[in-house]
């Protein structure tokens, strides 16, 4: 096989081609573009214009969707899978990923949208670079179609597995279409926002025009032990946008989605911080109105109101000023166009 199709394991060996670029029989062309980044262009004669970024390893410690991309990169290097897209592979935390680490200074995916300028530390380097290598990805000819998946895991259990979370723009409204490749590639909840944030996808959406989404796939286990976690159906539906095979037939339906808005992300404020959840609580575990979340500095008490309100991503471990944790809501899909 190609050398470049060993991404990952270049990555975790650290170690950087000789060769840069290399091209299969077929004549897709492989180029390494830096640590953790290769782009894949296809012939001229099947590019299908869809310009495709496959991002991981944002969180060092979420290995089922490292693996995953290791897998589809195989096959592209192996001649298995022929793209009609161009593609951009990136491992976006490659120390924390040799570390078995979420991060190792700070959260690389708090760091994005001009944030890491008001920091330091390789992780803000890092999360500069990724941006660059997107921004030149998507480069700046109009016409084609911009797409990003950013590949996560959770930290806990979740009531559903598989879920998106889609950000927000002002003056852009969430795509129907979008949710219905994501519903046939076995997402089963998406979280619509409402504000702009710090992460990659926020970063390739508001400023790049990318449709792009965070996708959570499972519970975050080290490499190897991904059993439990079952891609089957995300690999698939990416091979065939790989491939351009993706069709997508009659009216788009959302049957069987649920969908989320955001009604307030808890902000950790000091130290003080204290999180009223078991441990072990899951994702999307639905609290009553009256529930006492979380309290802070200042006598700041966060009561539930909301009805049908449920958690996600609570941690009270996050640096002061940070989110830890999301309080959201059904919401009915009337904003989607
Ligand atoms: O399990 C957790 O608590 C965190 C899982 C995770 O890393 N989620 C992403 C979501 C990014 C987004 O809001 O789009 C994150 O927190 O960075
Ligand atoms: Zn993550």
């Amino acid at each position: 096989m190609l050398v470049l199709g060993k991404l990952l394991e270049l990555t975790l060996a650290g170690h950087e081609p000789s060769a840069k670029i290399q091209l299969t029989p077929d004549g897709t062309r492989l180029r390494w573009l830096d640590e953790g980044a290769l782009e894949v262009t296809p012939p001229a004669a099947r590019d299908n214009g869809l310009d495709l970024l496959l991002s991981a390893g944002i969180h060092g410690n979420e290995t089922a969707p490292i693996e995953m991309l290791d897998r589809l990169l195989r096959g592209i290097a192996r001649n298995e899978l022929r793209p009609a897209a161009r593609i951009l592979f990136l491992f976006g935390n490659p120390e924390a990923m040799r570390r078995g680490e979420r991060f190792v200074e700070q959260d690389i995916n708090r760091l994005f949208s001009g944030r890491h300028e008001q920091s330091s530390g390789f992780e803000a380097i890092r999360a500069c670079d990724l941006e660059h290598l997107s921004a030149t990805f998507f480069g700046k000819e109009t016409g084609r179609t911009r797409l990003h998946y950013d590949l996560h895991t959770a930290i806990r259990g979740s009531k559903i597995e598989q879920f998106a979370l889609y950000p927000w723009q002002e003056g852009r409204a969430h795509s129907r279409r979008e949710l219905e490749r994501l519903r046939a590639a076995g997402i089963e909840a998406v979280l619509l926002q409402n504000k702009p944030s710090i992460t990659f996808s926020a970063y390739t959406y508001a400023q790049l025009g990318a449709e792009a989404f965070t996708l959570e796939l499972g519970k975050a286990r080290a490499f190897g032990q991904n059993q439990l976690v079952n891609l089957d159906l995300l690999e698939n539906a990416l091979q065939a946008l790989i491939e351009g095979r993706e069709v997508v037939s009659g009216e788009p339906t959302l049957d069987g989605l649920q969908l989320f808005a955001v009604s307030r992300e808890i902000i950790k404020h000091s130290d003080s911080f204290q999180l009223h959840l078991p441990a072990d609580i899951e994702n999307f575990t639905e609290l009553k109105p009256g529930y006492l979340l979380a309290e802070d500095i200042a006598d700041t008490r966060w009561l539930v109101e909301e009805q049908g309100a449920r958690i996600i991503f609570p941690n009270p471990r996050v640096k002061n000023g940070l989110r830890a944790g999301i309080l959201i809501v059904p919401d009915d899909g009337a904003s989607l166009v």
